[in-house]
């Protein structure tokens, strides 16, 4: 594989419909293989476009794993780039903003004001 790519190219495949990473110099194409990862896909998202040799190598692959990244080898890291950083992709699970906790505390508030009035209804009629 002659395709040589700078941290720079690698890092604008960071999308889900187009996501490299680098493994030990070797630049990979994961984009179909992410739904079929047994890691799951937001691991792979996370390093999009990154150099992912270390949380590769720190979970331990196995030799079939091996085979399937040497399978994904589109080519290799310029020696004269640097890495740099990387945004990585949204996912369908991230990025919901819920009000939900803001709105609970106002309840909280509404009641102990209608707690309030009528124990001092209460405490002026006994
Ligand atoms: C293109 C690159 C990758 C390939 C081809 C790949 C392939 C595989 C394969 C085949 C397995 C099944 C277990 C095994 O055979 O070792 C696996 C499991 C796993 N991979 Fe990856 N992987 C890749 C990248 C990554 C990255 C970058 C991470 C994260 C940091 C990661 C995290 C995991 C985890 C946590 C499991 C364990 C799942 C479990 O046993 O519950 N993988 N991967």
């Amino acid at each position: 594989m002659s395709n040589v790519y700078t941290y720079q190219q690698i890092a604008e495949h960071n999308s889900v419909e187009d996501i490299w990473i680098v493994v030990d110099g070797k630049v990979y194409d994961v984009t179909k293989f992410l739904d079929e990862h047994p890691g799951g896909d937001e691991i792979i998202l996370d390093l999009a476009g990154q150099d992912a040799s270390e949380p590769f190598r720190d979970i331990g692959h196995s030799e079939e794993a091996l085979k399937v990244l040497n399978g994904l080898c589109v080519g290799r890291v310029d020696i004269n780039s640097k890495p740099i950083e990387v945004e990585t992709p949204e996912t369908s699970t991230q990025g919901s903003h819920t009000t939900g906790g803001e709105g609970s505390g106002k309840l909280v508030i509404a009641c102990a004001i209608v707690f309030f009035i009528v124990a001092y209804y209460f405490a002026n009629n006994l």
